[in-house]
C-alpha cells in the first residue's frame, strides 16, 4: 500500500473529526484503530489514566518522550491551561509530520522536537529556556525508558514532585524502568494496571514522583 500506518490515520482523522475539537480527533483514531487497523496509540483505556494524572498534576511544563501520531499528544494538550508548554520528542520524521497534522486538527499547539533524547535532552535547558518539567509521559523506545530518565536526572530537569508516566510498562515491557523506580529512594512508585490499546491483552503503566 502507498501510505504508511500513520498517514491512513490522519487521514481518517481529516475525514471523520471536526476541525478544533480534540475529543473527536481522539474519538476519530481510537474508531479507526480498533475497527479497521491496530496501531501503538495509548489508546482510551490507558488514557483515561494518563487524564487523571494530568488533571492530579496541573503541569505548567510538559515533556513527552515519543510522539507517534499524537494521539497522547493531543490527549494531554487538550487538558492544559493556557500558559502551559507541552513539548515532544519524536525521533521519526514522517510520525512527527503526521503527529503535526492531527494536533492541529484538534486546534491544540505543542511544539515537537525531531530527533533523539539521548541528543535534545541535555539540549532543552538551553534551547527552551526551561527549568524543570512537572511531567514527563514516557513512550518511546521502551528499551530507552531507563537511559533517557537518568539523562533527566543528571541534566536538572526534574524537580522534588515532578511526575513521570510510564506506558506499556508490562507489555512490550520495560523492566530495568520498573525495577529501577521500585528501588530508587528518590522515587515514589505506583502501578495502574490496565489493557493494551485496542485489545484484551494485560498492559499497565508506571506513575513515578521524583522525590530529591
Ligand atoms: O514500541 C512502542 N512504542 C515506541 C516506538 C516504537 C517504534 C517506533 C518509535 C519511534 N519513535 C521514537 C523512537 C525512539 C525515540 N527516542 N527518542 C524519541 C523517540 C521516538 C517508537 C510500543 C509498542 C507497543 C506494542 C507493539 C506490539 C505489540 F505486540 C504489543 C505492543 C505498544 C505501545 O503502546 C508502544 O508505545
Ligand atoms: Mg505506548
Amino acid at each position: 500500500s502507498g501510505t504508511s500506518r500513520p498517514v491512513r490515520i490522519l487521514h481518517h482523522v481529516q475525514k471523520v473529526a471536526q476541525y478544533g475539537d480534540a475529543q473527536s480527533v481522539l474519538s476519530a483514531v481510537d474508531s479507526y484503530c480498533s475497527k479497521i487497523e491496530w496501531a501503538m496509540n495509548v489508546g482510551d483505556l490507558k488514557g483515561q489514566i494518563l487524564d487523571a494524572v494530568v488533571l492530579e498534576t496541573r503541569p505548567h511544563y510538559v515533556l513527552e518522550l515519543g510522539t507517534y501520531c499524537g494521539y497522547s499528544t493531543v490527549r494531554i494538550a487538550r487538558l492544559l491551561p493556557p500558559g502551559a508548554r507541552l513539548f515532544s520528542i519524536e525521533m521519526n520524521p514522517q510520525y512527527a509530520q503526521v503527529a503535526r497534522e492531527i494536533i492541529q486538527h484538534a486546534g491544540l499547539d505543542v511544539d515537537i522536537l525531531v530527533g533523539c533524547t539521548s541528543d535534545l535532552i541535555p539540549q532543552l535547558k538551553k534551547k527552551l529556556d526551561i527549568e524543570k518539567f512537572d511531567f514527563v509521559f514516557i513512550d518511546h523506545w521502551k528499551v530507552s525508558y531507563l537511559r533517557d530518565t537518568k539523562l533527566l536526572e543528571e541534566c536538572d530537569l526534574l524537580r522534588p514532585g515532578s511526575v513521570l508516566l510510564a506506558d506499556n510498562v508490562t507489555c512490550p515491557g520495560a523492566p530495568d524502568y520498573l525495577h529501577y523506580m521500585r528501588t530508587s529512594p528518590r522515587y515514589e512508585s505506583q502501578y495502574f494496571p490496565s489493557r493494551l490499546e485496542y485489545l484484551q491483552v494485560e498492559d499497565g503503566m508506571e506513575k513515578s514522583v521524583f522525590l530529591a
